[in-house]
């Protein structure tokens, strides 16, 4: 029987507030057996942190952050070590089998330069997913947790978005995505009150974009969800981490956060 996937975005955003219920959810999902979780995760807070401790200067463009060599070996020490293995001991604490890997081992993540007007230095976007990894991890009863580094065929590394790495990861497998963060979902501010949007499809979210309502790291979650329902994504939300139960709601079917749409019939698929 082929596997029903669910990647699973934790921004860095949310990461340091997650509720132990969060982990709970995880590994009652993949005890459960229906969905396979995958988490892809980031880590802009800690890397800011660092760097700031360093005194090395960092400037973002469209929410992707420009990334010189010497930024690069901050990004990948925060992302593929510390962050990786914190979430994978969570999911120890929650009784789960966890397995963290970065996008440079086996090859799992391969890269270019992306695509920009600006020199980003070494900010890349996913060329191929070797989905046989992931496959077989989850085959052995593990839950990859995968760290945004890919590299191309000369070794070169590159700092990849993690909204961009999960939403690549979830078209490959054609799996649901869910991108955890930090707010009740996408929204926005009339006469001081939050208006959530509960869905969005993309002419709106481009709109959004272009006004400068959706700005930030909400850009890439949003451009990231738009070209992953194009490519074979079965559904995608953004939903607060801090929401008890968020995950295990939104694996129900439960209207949480905000999910996007490709049109406003609210089709998933063109
Ligand atoms: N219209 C919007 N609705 C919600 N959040 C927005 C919006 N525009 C910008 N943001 C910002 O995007 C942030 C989430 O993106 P980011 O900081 O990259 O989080 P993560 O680490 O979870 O990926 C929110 O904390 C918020 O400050
Ligand atoms: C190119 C680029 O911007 N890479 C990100 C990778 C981490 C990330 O995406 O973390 P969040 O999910 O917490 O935002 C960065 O350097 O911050």
């Amino acid at each position: 029987m082929n596997k029903k996937y669910v990647v699973i975005k934790c921004g860095g955003s949310v990461l340091e507030k997650l509720p132990h219920s969060f982990y709970q959810n995880v590994v009652d999902l993949q005890k459960q057996g229906e969905w396979q979780p995958i988490i892809v995760h980031g880590g802009g807070p800690l890397i800011s942190k660092l760097l700031k401790q360093t005194g090395v200067p960092t400037t973002f463009v469209n929410g992707l952050r420009v990334t010189t060599q010497e930024v690069l070996d901050v990004v990948e020490m925060a992302l593929s070590g510390s962050i990786n293995k914190q979430i994978v001991r969570k999911l120890v604490e929650a009784e789960g089998k966890a397995f963290g890997i970065s996008g440079i081992d086996g090859g799992l993540l391969t890269a270019k330069p992306v695509d920009n007007k600006e020199d980003m230095g070494f900010v890349g976007e996913v060329t191929n997913v070797n989905t046989m990894i992931i496959k077989d991890l989850v085959e052995k009863g593990f839950i990859p947790i995968i760290s945004p580094i890919g590299i191309d065929e000369s070794g070169e590394r590159f700092n990849i978005n993690a909204d961009m790495a999960a939403s690549a990861v979830a078209q490959s497998l054609g799996a649901k995505l869910c991108y955890i963060s930090d707010i009740p979902g996408i929204y926005e501010e009339k006469n001081g009150q939050k208006h959530i949007f509960h869905q969005l499809d993309q002419v709106k979210a481009n709109q959004l974009i272009d006004l400068g309502v959706i700005a930030g790291g909400m850009i890439p979650k949003v451009q990231s969800a738009i070209k992953a329902l194009h490519q074979h994504v079965l559904e995608v939300s953004i939903i607060d981490g801090i929401e008890p139960d968020g995950l295990w709601q939104f694996m129900q079917g439960k209207e949480i956060g905000t999910r996007i749409l490709l049109n406003k019939e609210g089709k998933s698929h063109v």
